[in-house]
């Protein structure tokens, strides 16, 4: 495994699901695998989560682990080809990244999409050149497009809490007040059109998904019908992807409550944090026995440390 970027990178969903549990029974078996191999993840963005869970699982496999926030540690990078470099960015990334490349086996990295430029984003501008000029393999911490490490431990979630062979899933939208990315959902619908659920989408017209992640999949635009018989009700807030990067919707209706809850078949509730509390769910429904946001979390832990493992297995 060369690289982690999407559902299809991880092989047979059903093997890595058992790797992943087993992963999770014995997390201290495998701490020879990493001796004397160090991965550097590397953040554009904020990131609580994927930051430490990153570490725990390569600490665990025995790894040196090494952070870099590069626009704040390191130099401001030109992303730009062929440009003349007279502005903030001292650095361009066709240096930057084999040079970092030079100092590890495995890199991490995580950038959003800017929503500057649609087509740059959707194209993975930067996790692609991280790719072409590192020499080493890559793992996405969360790119423009997708965030395959969080729906990865959402799935073994879901496989540890299902109470049925077959659960449905519900993706809704939530309102949020700055426009986020689409990533998150969009990884998500990827991993659950891959796994054994029966799976919809709910969110406002104007929110649709790009094809590429949504084809075949139901989308109900009544929330409250799609709640009805979930099993699991994830929720994730996202701009528009249509009218790129707006917010052309605020509705509070969307606010995941107990109401909505009610209508499901005890549904449990995730979200991949961080959240707006009383703007994507209610205190009460977050609060609840059924919130499995913390368990979501701590899967976190297993998906990078599975991910990492097959890396190292294969280097
Ligand atoms: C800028 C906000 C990033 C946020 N990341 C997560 C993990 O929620 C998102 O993808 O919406
Ligand atoms: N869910 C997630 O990736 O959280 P962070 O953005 O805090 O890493």
């Amino acid at each position: 495994m060369k690289r982690f970027l999407k559902v299809t990178d991880i092989g047979d969903l059903k093997q890595a699901l058992k790797d992943a549990f087993e992963v999770k029974k014995n997390p201290y078996a495998f701490s020879e695998l990493g001796k004397n191999k160090t991965i550097i993840l590397v953040f554009f963005n904020s990131s609580l989560r994927t930051r430490l869970s990153s570490q725990k699982a390569a600490m665990n496999l025995g790894m040196n682990v090494m952070v870099l926030d590069i626009n704040k540690d390191g130099w401001k990078l030109e992303t730009e080809m062929g440009v003349v470099m007279d502005s903030d960015k001292p650095e361009h990334i066709k240096e930057a990244v084999p040079v970092i490349g030079q100092y590890c086996d495995l890199i991490g990295v995580r950038s959003f999409a800017t929503f500057e430029n649609k087509e740059d984003d959707y194209s993975e501008k930067v996790l692609n050149q991280f790719i072409q000029y590192s020499g080493v393999p890559v793992i996405s911490l969360e790119s423009a497009t997708r965030h395959p490490l969080q729906s990865f431990a959402d799935l073994i979630t879901i496989e540890e809490f299902k109470q049925k062979e077959r659960p449905k899933v519900v993706l809704t939208w939530a309102p949020h007040p700055r426009a986020l990315p689409q990533a998150v959902a969009n990884s998500f619908a990827e991993w659950m059109k891959e796994a054994d659920v029966e799976f919809v989408i709910t969110h406002p017209k104007g929110y649709e998904l790009a094809d590429e992640f949504t084809e075949g999949v139901t989308v109900e635009y009544d929330q409250k019908k799609a709640f009805e018989g979930a099993d699991f009700i994830y929720a994730k807030n996202w701009s528009s992807y249509t009218d790129y990067g707006q917010v052309t919707c605020q509705d509070m209706s969307w606010t995941v409550d107990e109401e909505k809850m009610a209508l499901t078949n005890n549904a449990k509730f995730m979200h991949c944090l961080p959240v707006r509390r009383n703007m994507i769910v209610t205190d009460g429904v977050i609060e609840s026995e059924n919130s499995l946001v913390v368990q979501e979390a701590a899967n976190r832990v297993v998906s990078a440390q599975t991910v990492i493992k097959k890396m190292l297995e294969n280097l």
